[in-house]
């Protein structure tokens, strides 16, 4: 069963650009041209694209904050702008840069304010708070203000109150900007048991591709306002022949090494960074550097989500 739906939905912006001192002409800017795509219930799919690619006018209408310009919308078989309240209660909804939490009041009121906001039935509430609590490791902070959490926490905060009311959606918007590696793992091992175990289906905007990695089986790349590439990360990778990076700090500077399905992008004193295709394993480039050369430390990195895209680009217009 689809429970996102658009059909050719299109949504304009007039602006209005200064021309000289005193004249101003309209100009129309198309932020969603024409997207059309279904999401299937239980599905986990990364979309992303590069700034102003019209990501978040997207989720604003899948919302229902903004009306779009044409074209048919559907949410878990509600019109969102016309049925807000419907909506309200079969989506979630996490924005990493804004809290819904309550700055000056205990974790533990946010939830509450959710329970009656939403009406959710008293033993429902105790077995999903009960739920959150535990997988989110929330129990030492239910009584702390949100404003005396770190970020992790309050984002902890964040993913438990959106799941309170057991939405058939999840709408996350970078859920992991600006976390530590463990905090970054919690939510995303937590992020899985709920679609996974669950069933939610999860809608994931983000700039870190190991979010998507870890997470969407399906990504949809968009750009001015169009899907531009819509499949499994491999094929974005395919289609972008990206590259990861081996960072090796050698035990001394040396001429770029050798090593076979890797080649020497940058060497800076002892430290050599080796490019090799994304879709191959790091584990037979890294076996060969350690046994040839001698080694104090090395660390793998993923391609950047503007890089992969942009790849992707280039290969189109080469063609
Ligand atoms: N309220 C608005 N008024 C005028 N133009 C807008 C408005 N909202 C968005 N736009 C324009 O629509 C286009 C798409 O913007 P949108 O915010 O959806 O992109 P995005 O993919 O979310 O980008 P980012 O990754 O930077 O958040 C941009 O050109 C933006 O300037």
């Amino acid at each position: 069963m689809a429970l996102i739906e658009l059909q050719d939905v299109r949504r304009s912006f007039t602006v209005r650009a200064r021309t000289g001192r005193f004249s101003r002409v309209k100009r129309e800017v198309r932020a969603v041209d024409g997207l059309s795509f279904t999401v299937e219930a239980g599905e986990c799919v990364g979309y992303i694209g590069p700034n102003g690619a019209g990501k978040s006018t997207t989720i604003k209408m899948l919302t229902g904050i903004l009306v779009p310009s044409s074209g048919r919308l559907r949410v878990a078989g509600v019109d969102p702008a016309r049925e807000r309240v419907a909506l309200a209660r079969r989506i979630g909804v996490v924005f990493g840069q804004r809290t819904t939490l309550w700055w000056d009041l205990p974790l533990r009121d946010s939830f509450e304010l959710a329970r009656r906001i939403y009406r959710i039935p008293d033993r429902r509430y105790r077995e999903n708070l009960g739920r959150c609590v535990e997988l989110l490791d929330l129990a030492g902070l239910l009584d702390t203000p949100v404003r005396q959490l770190s970020l992790g926490q309050r984002m902890r905060g964040d993913l438990a109150a959106a799941l309170l009311h057991d939405p058939q959606v999840l709408y996350l918007d970078e859920p992991t900007i600006g976390l530590d590696v463990v905090s970054k793992g919690k939510v995303r091992e937590f992020l899985r048991e709920v679609n996974r175990d669950r069933g939610t289906t999860v809608l994931l905007t983000t700039h870190d591709l190991t979010d998507i990695e870890q997470l969407c089986d399906r990504v949809m790349v968009i750009d001015h306002g169009r899907v531009v590439h819509d499949g499994g990360l491999d094929g974005l990778h395919a289609a972008g022949r990206s590259e990861r990076t081996l960072v090796v700090d050698l035990a001394e500077a040396r001429p770029p090494i050798e090593v076979a399905g890797a080649r020497v992008v940058k060497v800076e004193g002892p430290r050599q960074w080796l490019a090799f295709p994304a879709r191959e394993s790091a584990a037979p480039i890294v076996a060969e550097v350690a046994a040839r050369y001698p080694l104090v430390d090395l660390s793998v990195r993923e391609p950047a989500i503007e890089d992969v895209i942009a790849r992707m680009y280039a290969r189109v217009a080469i063609g």
